[in-house]
């Protein structure tokens, strides 16, 4: 059951021993979502999402995932609406996984784990300067989370997960052409929102997640894919990148808001 996964899961993660929260946190991330307790916000307006393919600039294996970044001079890969009250800019998307598909997400639903996660990270491009700015902020990021799940392949995924053996070790970067992120998305608008931080350091208390309710399918060779990344540089003693995800942090006092009823 998912309890004993949950237990075994934490244990195994000498990786993510990195501070349970930061001293004084109240809103860190990742949270287990009670879908009873989340209380539907009927002022929750549709999340408004258009990002540009043409602003993809490449894709890198930074030591922990592997991000896919965006130029983000402009407003050209922007979401609002939502719970945002400001426009947000695209900067990069990445994912966490595990390394079985019995754990990976950093979120959970009701306690429910995911095999991987995906993360699109924007700023709020109207009140500050740059994106180094808004991660000191509390209303600096949005963060729109995407559960993946076993099931069908996925033919959007494909692109990325053709070019991973390009960014294998850690600090090696690919040029990447066009991706529209929004292949990436669930059709289904619901999601799930509340106040958090980065996940990584330094685990800034700036988010405002976005989590969507329904999961994409992936089949069980993309995951694999993700798997045969390495946290490590050529040459190093090779680590394979799984399990970059951090433990379940407390609510404390914090309500989750749902966008559906
Ligand atoms: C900026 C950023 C956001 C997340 S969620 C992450 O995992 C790393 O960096
Ligand atoms: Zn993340």
């Amino acid at each position: 059951g998912t309890c004993c996964s949950y237990r075994l899961r934490d244990a195994l993660h000498p990786l993510w021993q990195s501070p349970l929260s930061i001293p004084g946190g109240t809103r860190q991330s990742p949270i287990d979502i009670q879908w009873r307790d989340s209380i539907f916000d009927p002022y929750l307006r549709p999340l408004k999402i258009s990002y540009d393919p043409d602003t993809c600039l490449h894709i890198w294996n930074n030591g922990y995932s592997f991000l896919v970044e965006f130029e983000d001079s402009m407003d050209k890969s922007i979401i609002m609406g939502g719970p945002l009250e400001n426009q947000y800019r695209l900067k990069q998307f990445h994912f966490h996984w595990g390394a079985i598909n019995e754990w990976g997400s950093e979120h959970t639903i009701d306690s429910r784990v995911y095999p991987a996660e995906l993360h699109l990270v924007h700023w709020n491009a109207v009140k500050y300067e740059s994106f180094e700015e808004a991660v000191m902020e509390g209303n600096g990021l949005a963060v729109i989370g995407v559960f993946l799940k076993l099931g069908a392949y996925h033919e959007g995924l494909q692109k990325l997960v053709d070019a991973l053996p390009a960014v294998k070790h850690k600090d090696e970067i690919v040029e990447f052409d066009t991706f529209d992120p929004s292949c990436l998305l669930p059709s289904c608008p619901d999601y799930w929102t509340y106040a958090g931080s980065l996940t990584t350091p330094p685990l800034t208390e700036s988010v405002t997640w976005i989590i969507k309710k329904k999961a994409i399918e992936v089949d069980e060779n993309q995951l694999e894919a993700f798997r045969m990344l390495l946290f490590t540089s050529p040459g190093e003693e090779e680590k394979r990148m799984v399990d970059n995800f951090r433990p379940l942090q407390p609510l404390m006092n914090r309500t989750v808001r749902s966008s559906f009823q």
